[in-house]
């Protein structure tokens, strides 16, 4: 496992282990030692994964302090653009954005630090994504900010979003 800095401090872009063989692919996620060697946080207290048909965004969400949690997003198959943006509003790089592309092929997961909002637009027929993150799951933290207002440009003008996610507010300026 290679972890890559971005010019997001906290947020960092993993190479995972892989073997191939003729059976198909093994890919490891996960390393507590290299996390904690990294100064990554290692103390995953949930993980889930959703699927996503083409065109859906799911996003742009986070959860507020004290259960405000790093999350590690990965792709099982198919292919995302994965964004991230800062919402620490006494941050230097509070409302900066970064996108990657995660996906079966390249294996790639994403590291991200409390503070961020994260969302991502399923490229591919279908995705599988998941997610082990550092807090538990509490709906009343649960929130987040409208995917297109924070000037990111997807590629994409009516995604397939939620309701919940439709009355997002804007990113406060
Ligand atoms: C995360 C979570 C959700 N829920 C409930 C809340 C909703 O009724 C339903 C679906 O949740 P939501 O619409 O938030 O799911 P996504 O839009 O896929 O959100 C996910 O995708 C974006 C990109 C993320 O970054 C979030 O961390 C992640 O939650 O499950 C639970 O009951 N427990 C949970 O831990």
């Amino acid at each position: 496992m290679k972890i890559n800095n971005t010019f997001l401090p906290e947020v960092y872009l993993l190479d995972n282990f892989f073997h191939k063989d003729d059976r198909g692919y093994f890919v490891k996620i996960f390393n507590k030692q290299i996390f904690k060697e990294n100064k990554l946080n290692a103390e995953f207290k949930e993980s889930f994964y959703s699927i996503s048909e083409k065109n859906v965004i799911r996003g742009m969400h986070f959860q507020t302090p004290p259960m405000d949690h790093e999350k590690l997003v990965y792709v099982i198959s198919g292919s995302i653009l994965d964004v991230v943006i800062d919402v620490r509003k006494s941050s230097p790089t509070y409302g900066k954005s970064i996108a990657f592309d995660l996906n079966e092929k390249n294996k790639r997961s994403l590291y991200i630090g409390r503070g961020f909002a994260h969302g991502f637009l399923t490229k591919s027929k279908t995705a599988i994504v998941g997610y082990m993150t550092t807090s538990l799951y509490s709906k009343e933290h649960d929130t987040g900010i409208k995917w297109d207002s924070f000037g990111f440009d997807w590629g994409i003008s009516d995604p397939i979003i939620s309701q919940r996610d439709a009355n997002f507010e804007n990113l406060e300026t």
